[in-house]
């Protein structure tokens, strides 16, 4: 079974279906060949088709080895063979396989469509390999085929299942793992094996351990939670404490109040049997049972009070952390998804939601406070309790309650993927879509689809049935088995059930009030209980939000530092402007496979004026960002000032240039923060700021709004309305006087950001000016001023300015760098380019002949 056996036979075409890792589908025809994807190592395409003399009786082969070396070829669970024989003209529909499959054409040919419609056709002797991909078979010839494959399941560990619409992917899992009820305790366990070393977690490594847990923790998550206590104690110790003495305090009233109410039970108790009065105990007892349910109330509300400062000061300590790095990150590490997947979420809004951190701090509260309850009211318990056998037992069968009811638990106690697979659900979904959705509005009216909408929607409506849609929740909690739920409720009343039996079989073991109390004690303890169990099923949340909180920390920066200062030298010593050489670059975006940039080299000396033209996508941007350091070439260096870019710290390096990009957001903030923010290292006056909106051509609509300087254009949200019935007028101007955008044209926008960076110019020490196409919303005046200024006030420092038009800016330019698919084509300046015919003139051409034609009388 070697390929060197069989050098006479045909070579095998192999197919590879999957997927890129951005998820796009591919083929990958005569792919060379596979390792075996769980062994690494097997060559088993080899092995089976060098093995045979022809292609037809490839099938016995294929066949007998599947059968016989199952064990040995294919250790995985669950592979099986298939022959699969279709008809001339059939088609299978589209599904996806969650299986690793190997297959054979015998007979006929037969093509393999992917979702994208991608396709190819297969004839016999070609292997194909599918690796998870959504893809169809289509017999498209004349004569039947026959297809033999071995399907190897993934070694996944996924449960599929379906409730009403709804397809319910989970990770399979022991009942232990599963049920909510012992998670939190088997992550704890574990946990606490491997910190306290004990033999047992030598098996495996540490690492490996907590990689078994059920939620994965990793190492840090120990140390991240003592960490996140010290930190909220240094936010507020007296909070802190406060907050910690007001909890034991709630615990203490709340087994005081137990204590006394046991005294009023026992008191009234021996009075009906004693037919005697005890008037003086039942009154102290009553007094103190309600000075404590008062008690209890207030501290309770301090307790909520202290609390609630707490939480805000972590809510914006763990904010303004996360807001340090992400703010900071580069546009290659941000992209990154494992980066992502931990930056996403960190951003939560102030105004509305409480923040992870703070709920984290508030379960881990609620739990501690719940065991130091539950603690002293047991202790005040069996203190007063003749019977403590007999409270003990009512006591456990509580619990038993709340045990029972947290072993079904919540489907939000694991990780889950839900979607619908039901096609007219997903119809009428996009049917609903189309009738409300503002955005379709005008080609609904115009196109005048409403009526077929409707008529749609009820054919798909017809056939859904009466197939469940409600929440997955709901549907989940119905599938538990009914015995189960039988028997839980049969627990509610096991205490009750144990005393009175117990009082049946010694009617002197128990007194009236004794009953009574422990009746009502093991009643709150039902409660108490499920409030901790279910609590400590979100421990493990809980310390996941932490490790997240702290993950952050770790992430390196694709974009190493450099540790040079920029300008290197003294002002002096340097020239105002910097110099530039491109030696060789390539760049492509990370997760792209294309190069945007391909081996471009040019030199800009300092003080230089340089113009980059090309069509669009030709990289010219692309080219700025690498300027910037927003990101590294891929190949080839950049030098600034003789020095590679890398080298300088990349703070500096970004003080000292000034970009004016073609998208230029307006910040959230008022216009003179807008402006202000070009040289946001420095203070700047209100006449800096006017200067810089009139060298902008911003100062004449600016001075034209309501609040001028302190207009807010883009504010922030806060208002929401919430209207019963039809609206109501008087609240809806309050609306709509609040908050709202103020509309500025594109051309307005632009002159904003080009009073930006004149701030940058006029404060900064800027030596390089980059200007990146901002004035396609301009008029050809405003075009003209604003260039000529930048012109003015760039003077000495280097100039790199991004255009499509060909005007003044490309004349007066000391170089011109023309790109085209990524590559500099030309260099030079414009006569220059203009003699040597080519891309530059082309360009040139085009816009010159408009000009020409557009001003033709007609
Ligand atoms: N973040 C990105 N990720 C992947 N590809 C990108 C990204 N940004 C740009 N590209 C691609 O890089 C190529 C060059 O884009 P670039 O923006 O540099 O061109 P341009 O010459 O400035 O175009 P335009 O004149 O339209 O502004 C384009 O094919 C574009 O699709």
């Amino acid at each position: 079974m070697t390929s060197t056996s069989r050098p006479d036979l045909p070579p095998v075409r192999r197919i590879v279906t999957g997927h890129t890792p951005e998820g796009k589908p591919i083929i990958v025809d005569d792919a060379p060949i596979v390792p075996y994807p769980f062994h690494g190592s097997s060559t088993f395409f080899t092995d089976v088709f060098w093995t045979d003399t022809s292609p037809p009786s490839n099938e016995v082969i294929f066949r007998d080895l599947a059968r016989e070396h199952k064990d040995e070829l294919y250790p995985p669970e669950g592979s099986s063979y298939k022959v699969v024989e279709v008809p001339p003209g059939q088609k299978s529909p589209l599904h996806r396989t969650l299986s690793f499959d190997y297959g054979i054409l015998t007979h006929g040919t037969m093509t393999l469509i992917l979702d994208d419609e991608k396709r190819i056709v297969m004839r016999p002797g070609d292997v194909v390999i599918q690796r998870g991909t959504i893809h169809a078979w289509h017999n498209e010839g004349t004569e039947w085929t026959r297809m033999h494959f071995i399907i190897l399941r993934m070694p996944q560990k996924l449960h599929i299942s379906q409730f009403g619409i709804w397809t319910f992917v989970t990770k399979k899992a022991s009942f232990l793992e599963h049920s909510s009820l012992l998670h939190p305790w088997i992550n704890l366990v574990r946990l606490w094996t491997l910190i306290s070393g004990s033999p047992k977690a030598t098996k495996a490594s540490p690492k490996e351990e907590l990689a078994s847990l059920p939620v994965v923790l990793d190492n840090g998550a120990v140390s991240n939670f003592i960490t996140f206590v010290k930190e909220i104690y240094c936010l507020g110790p007296f909070y802190f404490l406060a907050v910690i003495a007001l909890n034991v305090l709630v615990a203490i009233c709340t087994a005081l109040e137990t204590f006394f109410r046991g005294r009023i039970l026992d008191s009234i108790g021996w009075c009906l049997q004693n037919q005697k009065v005890e008037t003086a105990v039942v009154i102290q007892a009553m007094l103190g049972k309600l000075l404590l349910a008062v008690l209890d109330v207030y501290v309770t509300r301090m307790e909520e009070i202290y609390s609630v400062v707490l939480c805000e000061r972590i809510k914006y300590h763990f904010l303004q952390r996360s807001m340090a790095f992400v703010s900071r990150l580069d546009p290659s590490t941000a992209e990154d998804p494992n980066v992502y997947s931990k930056v996403s979420g960190r951003s939560e809004d102030l105004t509305y939601h409480t923040s992870d951190a703070a709920s984290a701090f508030m379960g881990i509260k609620g739990i501690v406070r719940g065991l130091i309850v539950i603690l002293t009211q047991v202790s005040v318990l069996l203190g007063m309790s003749r019977n403590s056998f007999a409270s003990l037992m009512s006591i456990a069968f509580c619990i038993s309650y709340s045990l029972l009811s947290l072993v079904k638990g919540s489907v939000y106690s694991s990780s889950f993927v839900t979607f619908c697979n039901n096609s007219h659900i997903k119809r009428m979904a996009s049917l609903r879509s189309l009738a409300f959705d503002d955005e379709y509005l005008e080609d609904r009216l115009s196109h005048g689809f409403e009526d077929y909408i409707i008529r749609e929607f009820k054919k798909s409506r017809h056939s859904v049935g009466d197939v469940c849609t409600g929440s997955i929740q709901s549907q989940w909690r119905r599938s538990a088995p009914i015995a189960f739920e039988a028997l839980r409720e049969l627990s509610w009343d096991s205490a009750l059930v144990f005393l009175a039996l117990k009082v049946l079989w010694d009617p002197k073991s128990l007194s009236m009030g004794e009953f009574l109390l422990v009746q009502q004690a093991s009643h709150s303890m039902r409660g108490l209980s499920w409030g901790i169990f279910w609590n400590c099923t979100e421990i493990h949340r809980h310390l996941l939000i932490i490790q997240g909180l702290y993950s952050l920390d770790n992430i390196p920066s694709h974009l190493k530092d450099g540790d040079a200062p920029y300008p290197p030298g003294s002002d002096e010593e340097n020239q105002p402007g910097a110099q530039i050489e491109f030696r060789n670059v390539s760049f492509r975006y990370p997760g792209s496979d294309k190069n945007v940039l391909r081996e471009i080299s040019f030199t800009i000396r300092p003080g230089q004026i340089v113009v980059i033209v090309g069509v669009n996508g030709s990289g010219k941007s692309s080219t700025i960002k690498l300027l910037n350091r927003l990101y590294d070439p891929s190949f080839g260096e950049i030098l600034l000032d003789g020095l590679p870019l890398s080298s300088y710290n990349l703070s500096d390096l970004r003080r000292s240039m000034s970009i004016l990009r073609q998208n230029h957001p307006v910040f959230p903030l008022s216009i003179r923060e807008n402006i202000a923010l070009g040289s946001a290292d420095k203070d700047m006056s209100d006449d800096e700021v006017q200067q810089a909106l009139r060298q902008g051509g911003a100062e004449t609509f600016v001075r034209k709004l309501k609040r001028g300087l302190e207009t807010v254009l883009n504010p922030i949200k806060t208002v929401t309305i919430h209207t019963v019935g039809a609206e109501d007028p008087e609240l809806k101007v309050v609306v709509d006087d609040m908050e709202t955008k103020t509309d500025i044209s594109g051309g307005e926008s632009q002159r904003l950001a080009a009073s930006r960076t004149f701030s940058r110019l006029m404060n900064g020490n800027i030596r390089l000016l980059v200007v990146d196409e901002p004035t396609s919303a301009l008029d050809p005046e405003g075009e003209y001023e604003l260039f000529t200024r930048l012109r003015e006030h760039s003077k000495g420092k280097t100039a790199i300015f991004v255009t499509h038009r060909f005007g003044h800016l490309t004349k007066h330019a000391d170089l011109i760098l023309c790109l085209k698919d990524g590559c500099l084509v030309e260099q030079g300046n414009h006569d220059e380019l203009l003699s040597l015919n080519g891309e530059y003139k082309k360009l040139y051409n085009v816009q010159a002949r408009a000009f020409v034609s557009d001003s033709k009388p007609s």
